[in-house]
């Protein structure tokens, strides 16, 4: 893998690739999201934090077009998208993980992986079969995309494992690994560190900036673990009940008093501070 030269343009300055303006979005009388403006800029890892049921998975599914909002817009790479399909969306260039893991039980790591190619297949089985020579030239450069991240993931030893049976910390990394062979712009991520001890998570979080370095990939990674949020990320939201309370530079972001009490209830938070004066 060629690394590209390292971009030093402040990220205020870059492109933006994901514009959301206005977000809402409500599933019955709950508003998951109210109103919710936020810019992803080229290269950037954008850090979406936030308590448990903020709105953040909601935001990641209306980008996706897993759920169509209710109200306002979201352009990517200047288009509007907002009611674009999700199969549509990944083709654009967008690549996401899950939460909860999304793995195919039963199949190998090597497998896993190669699903990740299919934004990049030819739809039409017919074509396929009329057209056999390019077909394998088709699979030949996909095989190369998949090896090339199994080697930049570290997984060529696992790679014909049965994937349920290899731990947490790798079944996350071959999520990872299958969302880079789609070859993204754009790649989100859900939890990528959720249920990892320290050690794991710093591995995680290497790839991450590598993968960033070397594909000039821009990351938007949803995240509880605020040490690796403060560790990696450029720029940060903080969603709370809907509504963004705080944003920018991570610490700055997340030490905010709407932050701390957001997360801690008002008395806590009230008693931290009085503990930090
Ligand atoms: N499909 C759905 N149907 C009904 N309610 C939903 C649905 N998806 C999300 N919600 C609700 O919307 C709110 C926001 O949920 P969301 O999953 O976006 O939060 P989150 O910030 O990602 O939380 P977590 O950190 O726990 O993953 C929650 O109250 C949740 O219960």
């Amino acid at each position: 893998m060629n690394a590209t030269s390292i971009d030093t343009t402040p990220s205020t300055d870059r492109p933006v690739v994901l514009a959301c303006r206005d977000i809402e979005r409500s599933f019955g009388g709950l508003k998951a999201l109210k109103g919710t403006s936020l810019d992803v800029r080229e290269g950037e890892i954008f850090g979406l934090v936030g308590p448990n049921g903020s709105g953040k998975t909601t935001l990641v599914n209306v980008v996706t077009g897993f759920y169509p909002p209710n109200a306002g817009t979201v352009t990517l790479f200047g288009e509007n998208i907002t009611h674009v399909a999700p199969h549509a969306i990944a083709r654009r260039g967008v690549a996401r993980t899950f939460q909860n893991l999304a793995l195919f039980k039963g199949m190998s790591v090597l497998d896993n992986i190669l699903i990740g190619r299919h934004v990049h297949m030819k739809p039409s089985a017919l074509g396929t079969f009329f057209y056999w020579w390019w077909a394998q030239r088709e699979e030949l450069a996909n095989r190369r995309v998949v090896e090339e991240v199994i080697e930049f993931m570290q997984l060529q030893d696992i790679r014909d494992e049965p994937v349920d049976v290899i731990p947490l910390g790798l079944q996350k990394r071959v999520e990872l690994a299958r969302a880079l062979v789609a070859e993204p712009r754009f790649l989100i991520l859900d939890e990528p560190m959720a249920g990892m001890n320290q050690e794991e998570k710093e591995y995680i979080a290497r790839f991450i900036l590598d993968a960033r370095e070397a594909r000039g990939v821009t990351i938007l990674i949803i995240e509880h673990h605020m040490d690796v949020v403060t560790a990696i990320c450029d720029r940060v939201v903080v969603l709370s009940y809907g509504e963004i309370i705080s944003e920018g530079k991570p610490q700055e972001a997340i030490s905010h008093p709407r932050v701390v009490s957001a997360y801690l209830g008002e008395r806590a938070a009230k008693r931290h501070q009085q503990g930090a004066a």
